[in-house]
């Protein structure tokens, strides 16, 4: 199997563009150019990762796809539509675990479609809770608070509820960042599997080459600022990707490329 956008559950109308997106902030009253001209498109199931250097702008291209930020310069589209505010079809994943602590675990996975927005009747609530729980490994939890759980399975609770609202594209800005390495990799084999039966239109940002590659179809590369795209690369490494994967020539070499790129971008921002 491949990790191809032959997406279940994606239509061309999850297209993500990123189309000419220039964006600037005023810092202590100095003009900051962080996006210029930067282009890249996320295809319908596909699962792309954004690296770069650090400060390149990659969060203020997320928050552009959510809607809680907007470019000076080009547009962002899902489908045909500009965004232009938070919608529920877009489900965000931070690196903070932003799940709520007077819920249980069941509880937060079922709050987005309690909401008058994406409301579902309590029958349909309780499957998809059901079916998040198992996915995400977290059956034994359901009724267990936030505060009883580690830190990669309140993620798991974040991710989870981000699904379970059947998101039309799922953002994701390191979510595992915080999490130990051991815990990270797990997640990241939990994420793809997800991925793989769900076939998501997923724009995930990382600093970390190897679980970008490890999850992506495709890698978009960052330069430093004022940022555009230095490079897209494809990862036709096969799936289901495991623990083994990480250690194949394709995947060393790739690692390589990658870490090469990120390296000659932040020489040129010292210079
Ligand atoms: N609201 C803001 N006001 C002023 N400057 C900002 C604001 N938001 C971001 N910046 C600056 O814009 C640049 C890009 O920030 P952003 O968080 O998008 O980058 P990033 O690539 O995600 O960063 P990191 O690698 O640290 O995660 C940074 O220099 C940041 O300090």
């Amino acid at each position: 199997m491949t990790l191809t956008a032959e997406a279940n559950h994606a239509t061309a109308s999850d297209r993500i563009v990123f189309d000419g997106i220039g964006k600037h902030y005023t810092r202590d009253g100095d003009h900051l150019q962080v996006l210029d001209d930067c282009s890249f498109t996320v295809e319908p199931g596909e699962f792309v990762s954004v690296i770069g250097p650090s400060g390149c702008g990659k969060t203020t291209l997320l928050n552009m796809a959510a809607g809680f930020t907007s470019p000076d310069d080009g547009s962002v589209r899902v489908g045909s539509a500009v965004v232009d505010g938070p919608h529920p079809s877009r489900g965000v994943v931070f690196q903070q675990y932003a799940i709520f602590g007077w819920l249980t675990v069941a509880k937060n996975i079922e709050y987005g479609l309690t909401l008058r927005a994406n409301r579902r009747p309590k029958a349909e609530r309780k499957d998809v809770v059901q079916r998040y729980l198992d996915l995400m490994g977290l059956e034994r939890f359901a009724s267990a608070y936030p505060k009883e759980l580690s830190g990669g399975m309140r993620q798991r609770v974040a991710i989870a509820r981000a699904y379970a609202t059947d998101p039309r594209v799922l953002l994701m800005d390191e979510p595992f960042a915080a999490l130990d390495a051991q815990t990270r990799e797990r997640m990241q084999e939990l994420l793809h599997e997800t991925q793989l039966s769900e076939r998501r239109t997923a724009l995930f940002i990382t600093h970390s080459v190897e679980e970008a590659i490890f999850l992506s179809n495709r890698v978009v590369v960052l330069s430093a600022r004022p940022t555009d795209v230095r490079e897209v690369v494809d990862v036709a490494i096969p799936a289901p990707r495991s623990a083994e994967t990480r250690l194949s020539p394709q995947f060393v070499e790739l690692r390589r490329h990658l870490e090469e790129l990120l390296r000659s971008e932040s020489v040129e921002r010292v210079r």
